[in-house]
């Protein structure tokens, strides 16, 4: 199978789909990489490096996308990229389709094979999203403390406060991967950190990691209007898979913020968790403000960290990736659950439930979607 690798052009996207290590992979059983040219350069690989690992250097993504059996990318793509789409491509991307209709629709229209990083699911985890909500909680946390500075629109609050002082409260709604790694950093700072999930088993577990370093409480308006109230940075960070992120922080709730407290909504790319959030900002203008509260809500956090991304998200995609080339999509998805559930769109129908409820779509079954190519291979 010919793997193309298109170089990002979402806002300071500087991640890559691949690294050249995972080229040599794919060369090493026997399909052929095509990158474009400087795709690697923002997260630290040239393109000698990728020549070198046995990929050709293509100089336009347009010729990338028509000559690729499956594209690899990292960032959905951009509507100026629509145009490359055609009937039986495979896209393996994140793709937040319940976020992005005019996506949604030229993938349908265009027969285009999307199977979404952020669906491929074992276990009730999903590990292809996993590695950048580990990063972008990290992050979360990080940068509410760095808009928190006067100097960057914040109220003037050093999260671990100093003797004498209190520390700043950070109120993170969704304890998953998100959650538990912004608390393990907002903790790491020195703040006051409560966590709300709305599942019991998982307030426990978080009960069980931080101990007394965090307060755990249960997901319901009551309870996220007094935490709100209370945060100095607030963390959105829920996600029903392949689902719009439910409001859960009403525009009221944020007006009882004080001035200058900061909402980072982690889960923008879902469509946010803060009524407030509505719009998607960029790493060049990643914030506004609203109610006199600085919001945050870049959807690709990640990206401001390259290097480590691109190694954390190609470590797992990777082997799916592989597993698609080497056995073609359709055995790929028939033989392995997990990635059957990444696919959202084939054949011209929404094969992800949530995804075409969102949408407003009849869901088909990935199986009857393709009905017609499971019966002949
Ligand atoms: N902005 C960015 O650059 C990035 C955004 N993300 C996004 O962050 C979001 C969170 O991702 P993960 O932590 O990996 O998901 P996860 O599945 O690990 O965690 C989600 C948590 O939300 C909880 N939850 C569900 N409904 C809830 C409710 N009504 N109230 C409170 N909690 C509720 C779940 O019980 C679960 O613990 C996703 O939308 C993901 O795509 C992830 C990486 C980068
Ligand atoms: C998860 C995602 O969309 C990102 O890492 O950008």
């Amino acid at each position: 199978m010919i793997i193309g690798v298109p170089g990002e052009i979402k806002n300071n996207e500087n991640r890559v789909a691949l690294t050249p290590a995972g080229v040599v992979s794919f060369l090493n059983a026997g399909h052929k990489v095509v990158v474009e040219k400087n795709a690697g350069l923002g997260s630290g690989f040239t393109n000698e490096d990728y020549l070198n690992a046995g990929a050709e250097i293509i100089e336009s993504a347009s010729d990338v996308w028509a000559q690729a059996e499956m594209i690899m990318k990292v960032k959905e793509p951009l509507a100026k990229e629509y145009e490359y789409f055609r009937e039986g491509l495979i896209l393996f991307t994140y793709l937040h389709l319940a976020a992005e209709p005019a996506l949604a629709q030229a993938l349908k229209d265009k027969g285009v094979i999307s199977i979404a990083y952020e669906t491929v699911e074992v276990n009730r985890t999903l590990p292809l999203l996993t590695p950048m909500s580990e990063v972008a909680g990290r992050m979360a946390a990080q940068i509410g403390a760095q808009f928190l500075q006067k100097t960057n629109g914040g109220q003037g609050i050093l999260l671990a406060g100093v003797p004498g002082v209190s520390r700043g409260k950070v109120t993170i709604i969704g304890g998953g991967v998100v959650g538990t790694n912004a608390a393990k950093m907002a903790i790491g700072l020195g703040a006051d950190v409560t966590i709300i999930d709305l599942n019991a088993d998982r307030l426990r577990q978080l009960d069980d990691i931080f101990g007394n370093q965090i307060k755990t409480l249960m997901s319901n308006p009551l309870n996220i209007a007094k935490a709100v109230k209370e945060a100095d940075l607030l963390i959105g960070a829920v996600l029903i898979p392949g689902a719009k992120a439910p409001k859960l922080v009403t525009e009221e709730m944020v007006q009882t913020m004080k001035p200058g407290s900061v909402i980072v909504d982690v889960a923008i790319d879902q469509g946010g968790v803060v009524e407030t959030c509505d719009h998607v900002t960029s790493h060049d203008h990643p914030t506004f403000e609203k109610h006199g509260v600085v919001h945050y809500s870049v959807a690709n956090m990640p990206g401001a960290v390259p290097r480590t991304s691109t190694i954390a998200l190609t470590n797992v995609t990777v082997p799916y990736a592989l597993q698609i080339a080497n056995k073609g999509v359709l055995k790929a998805i028939s033989e392995n659950e997990a990635l059957k559930l990444g696919v959202n769109v084939a054949n011209g129908e929404i094969t992800y439930e949530t995804v075409a409820k969102d949408l407003g779509y009849d869901y088909m079954t990935v199986e009857k979607a393709l009905v017609k190519d499971f019966a002949t291979n």
